[in-house]
């Protein structure tokens, strides 16, 4: 699959405001149901570190990242009216719900499956893109490829991988297959999650309400 064209724009420091502030908007809302996707996780873990792992990554996502969507919010004199009237895209919903229904019926394994690509992906963006910037490019985008590229996220995401691949030893068959699947779907939505953002997604049924 191509780099889509957000990422490659993230990148060259050359995405529209727009776009990259539509995207911020959706992911604030989206990073609430993800934390409590990781709460959950941290209930259901077998392994006390994992709890304290799982716990502390739900109290990340809802404090550290939303702190970098807040400075952004403030640079684009965005109020809180603003945001208020800044529809939930289809997709952010979907992928919410998507977490929220495989915390709620899903097995540990299943939803660190599901949870995984959320670390996995962004670190992997972060990282590819930081490795391409310049000390002379100016990019605006610095704050949010700084936090998924550094260190402390790629660590991270090696604790997340190990958690996974210790579920995944621990699972039959069936519930690694369900693993796998949810794994996959997870991706998908983090792909759509650029794409929406891209085409600045709203609902095909918004003009007959
Ligand atoms: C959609 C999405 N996926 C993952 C992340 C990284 N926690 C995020 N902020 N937003």
């Amino acid at each position: 699959m191509s780099v889509h064209p957000f990422n490659e724009e993230l990148a060259t420091g050359t995405l529209s405001r727009e776009r990259f502030q539509f995207y911020l908007v959706q992911d604030a809302r989206y990073l609430v149901g993800f934390g409590r996707a990781l709460a959950a996780a941290a209930a259901k873990a077998p392994e006390v570190d994992d709890v304290a792992f799982l716990a502390g990554a739900a109290r990340d996502a809802i404090v550290i990242e939303r702190e970098m969507h807040e400075s952004y919010f403030k640079w684009f004199r965005l109020s809180e009216t603003d945001l208020a009237d800044i529809e939930t895209s289809p997709t952010c919903v979907a992928y919410s719900s998507f977490l929220l229904a495989t915390a709620h019926t899903g097995s540990y394994g299943e939803l660190l499956a599901a949870l995984l690509p959320c670390f996995w992906v962004y670190q992997s963006v972060g990282a590819g893109i930081l490795a391409r910037q310049s000390p002379e490019t100016d990019n605006p985008y610095r704050p949010w490829i700084d936090t998924y590229a550094g260190d402390e996220f790629e660590a991270t995401v090696r604790k997340g991988r190990d958690a996974l691949d210790r579920a995944a030893d621990a699972a039959g068959e069936a519930t690694r297959e369900k693993m796998l699947a949810a794994f996959t779907r997870a991706c998908e939505y983090e792909w759509m999650f650029w794409d929406s953002a891209y085409r600045q997604e709203g609902w095909p049924t918004a003009a007959v309400r």
